[in-house]
């Protein structure tokens, strides 16, 4: 759980794909409306940075912007939590306590993994959002909100409406504007953008000074999957400024990534946001697939050392297969 005031430094610029560029244009747009809001995207993309930009966007910048990781607590909590109690609502509840509705009243309630809310609490929300108002807990009459909502979501909330996890009219309801955040992979242009800022702010942090990447490293970087989206190649870039001294390497990186739970452990499950975002099925295996074979390739050249005439045979493919690919996949040897 997690108040954050309005007022925390967020950056001025998110990313300069053309993607990120038009998500700046939409948040300008729906920023000085009250339109609910649901952003979407796999953990890390900087969903919760992108209410805060909306909140401080928005007319109710000057009144707090109130975030709770829904995914993070048990069911009963998020209910007392979101909508308060009153004296006797349950055991232990010895007095009146407001919910974050009211902490927020005049500001923007950001409700992260909306998709892991209870159906009893979807209920009483969806209430809430069509009243205006909202029901301590053990209390019979209601009390007056003005909030502006944003929720967001790693689940595609409309798999999660077909398949009877969570209602269709709260998700109408919701619905009322949609920013979609694609992951990290599918756009590049952001990688090296971003790496750059993140290594100009540790060198401050750090008081230090690295000047840069690497070609090499720039190469990894961007073919790297980022599975844990901005929030893991944050992570990795602050760990390279304070490895490093003049510049950052290819083999600060490795050693880094090498450290990290693999790809097969994160959890990426199914790489459903590529079919959300319009491909068929066809491409979508075709890309798994490719990005197995490059993690496959990448962990035996490790094992052999680089030895790529021990790699290619214990892949059982040829040399020259070997090569074609290394060069397909960038992976640098
Ligand atoms: N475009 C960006 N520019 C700068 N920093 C970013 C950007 N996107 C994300 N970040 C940083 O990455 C980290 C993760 O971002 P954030 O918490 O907003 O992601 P999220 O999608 O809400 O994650 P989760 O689903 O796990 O809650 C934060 O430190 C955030 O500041």
């Amino acid at each position: 759980m997690k108040v954050v005031e309005s007022g925390q430094d967020l950056f001025e610029l998110m990313g300069n794909s053309y993607s990120i560029q038009q998500i700046q244009r939409q948040i300008e747009r729906v920023a000085e409306t009250n339109f609910t809001i649901i952003v979407q995207g796999e953990t890390g993309t900087g969903k919760e940075l992108i209410a805060q930009m909306i909140h401080e966007q928005s007319a109710r910048a000057h009144k707090p912007f109130v975030a709770v990781d829904c995914g993070a607590l048990p069911d009963s909590i998020v209910e007392s939590e979101l909508f308060g109690y009153v004296k006797g609502a349950f055991t232990g509840a010895d007095g009146r306590r407001a919910g974050l509705f009211e902490m927020a009243k005049g500001g923007t309630l950001f409700l992260d993994e909306i998709g892991n809310i209870s159906t009893s609490v979807q209920m009483k929300l969806l209430r809430s959002l069509q009243e205006r108002s909202i029901q301590p807990l053990g209390s019979d009459s209601s009390v007056a909100t003005d909030v502006r909502i944003i929720v967001a979501s790693n689940a595609i909330l409309e798999d999660e409406v077909s398949a009877g996890r969570f209602r269709a009219d709260l998700f109408h309801r919701l619905n009322e504007f949609k920013i979609y955040l694609l992951p990290l992979r599918e756009r590049k242009d952001d990688i090296l953008f971003l790496a750059d800022r993140f290594r100009r702010e540790t060198n401050e942090e750090l008081g230090k000074e690295v000047k840069g990447f690497s070609a090499a490293a720039d190469a990894y970087l961007k073919s790297y999957e980022w599975l844990g989206n901005v929030r893991e190649l944050r992570n990795v870039v602050r760990r390279a400024v304070l490895l490093s001294n003049e510049i950052i390497e290819l083999k600060h990186v490795q050693q880094i990534l090498n450290q990290s739970p693999k790809h097969t452990e994160m959890g990426s499950s199914l790489p459903v946001s590529k079919l959300y975002s319009g491909y068929g099925l066809h491409e979508v295996v075709h890309e798994a697939t490719a990005h197995l074979e490059k993690a496959l390739i990448e962990h035996v050249l490790e094992e052999t050392k680089g030895n790529k005439t021990q790699a290619a045979k214990r892949l059982q493919i040829g040399y020259k297969t070997l090569y074609r690919k290394l060069q397909e996949y960038n992976i640098q040897t």
